[in-house]
């Protein structure tokens, strides 16, 4: 099957300011894909060069076959965009919008189901402008969906939404997905990636550093794993630290905290039974994609 967005070597700047150097990357039919990358990496001109907002410089898109600038009528037919701030009139009412939005489309989603999937159905008559932040960021969400889209580019999905609606956003779009809609999201949120993405594509300075899974993401960074127990009876250190998977062995007060490759847990639980030792109030920090996140790119994801 041939991928629903192939980018090769997109390069665009602005003036005298390259955001995007040299950036590449394929999505596949069904799969959600994620774009992280630290502030003025590159990220919201390389979706907006997919969308065909933006022309690139050098380099080429093609997206469900089409090229998205010279195709751009057919193109945004398939294509489910959320809406950024501002671009509706304040005095439209929320179920307005959603009616006129999906009078755009030819085979347009229920846009009942969609508001009241989002938390939305309470506020129906309210109008945009009266609206929260949150809510106005569902209404942009329910409006990316309500054409039925083969293909949906969410740019900051759950930015400024309080914990229990990102939730739901976060279930609202894997229903989405089990419908067979491949997704871009453009993101801050490691939980958010980690949770939602089979693949993220990191990308720093404009340029792609790595494509990945998360969890091959937290393995390529070599993060290590921290492993704390108090052992049952008095441990001799050499036991666990002449381990392979074993890289280092330190102690506060009782508590024995081990540091070693993805392996170590078992390599250890296994020397302590093999000894009769148990290890008690045992817990496992594993690295978590913002540590690879931070490892891979220098800085630190911005929260907003
Ligand atoms: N219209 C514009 N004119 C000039 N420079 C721009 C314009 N839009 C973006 N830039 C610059 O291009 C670079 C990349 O911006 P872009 O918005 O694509 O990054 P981003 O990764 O989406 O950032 P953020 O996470 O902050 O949204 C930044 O240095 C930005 O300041």
């Amino acid at each position: 099957m041939p991928p629903v967005i192939e980018v090769r070597h997109l390069h665009k700047r602005y003036a005298d300011k390259i955001a995007v150097e040299d950036v590449s990357l394929t999505v596949q039919e069904g799969e959600i894909l994620g774009i992280l990358g630290p502030n003025g990496a590159g990220k919201t001109t390389t979706v907006e060069c997919i969308e065909g907002l933006r022309v690139p410089d050098r380099g080429t898109i093609e997206v469900l076959g089409l090229d998205p600038h010279r195709d751009r009528a057919e193109l945004t037919r398939q294509l489910g965009v959320q809406l950024q701030a501002g671009q509706l009139p304040e005095h439209l009412r929320v179920a307005e919008a959603l009616e006129l939005y999906s009078s755009f489309y030819p085979d347009p989603a229920d846009w009942r189901t969609l508001m009241d999937g989002l938390g939305l159905g309470e506020k129906a008559r309210t109008r945009y402008g009266k609206l929260s932040g949150g809510q106005k960021q569902r209404l942009s969400i329910a409006l990316a969906l309500i054409g039925s889209p083969r293909l949906a580019i969410l740019d900051e999905l759950t930015t400024g939404l309080d914990p229990q609606a990102r939730r739901d956003t976060w279930e609202l779009v894997e229903g989405v997905r089990s419908r067979g809609v491949t997704i871009v999201i453009v993101t801050h949120f490691m939980e958010e990636a980690e949770r939602l993405c089979d693949r993220v594509a990191l990308i720093d300075a404009g340029h792609v550093v790595v494509v990945d899974t998360p969890a091959g993401l937290t393995e390529r960074a070599g993060i290590e794993q921290r492993i704390r127990f108090r052992p049952s009876a008095p441990l001799d250190e050499r036991l666990l630290t002449a381990l392979p998977e074993v890289s280092g062995l330190t102690r506060r007060g009782e508590t024995v905290i081990v540091t070693g490759t993805g392996d170590a847990l078992n390599a250890v639980t296994a020397v302590l039974a093999r000894n009769g030792i148990v290890a008690l109030a045992l817990r496992v920090e594993q690295a978590s994609l913002e540590d690879a996140f931070v490892r891979l790119t220098g800085a630190h994801p911005h929260h907003s």
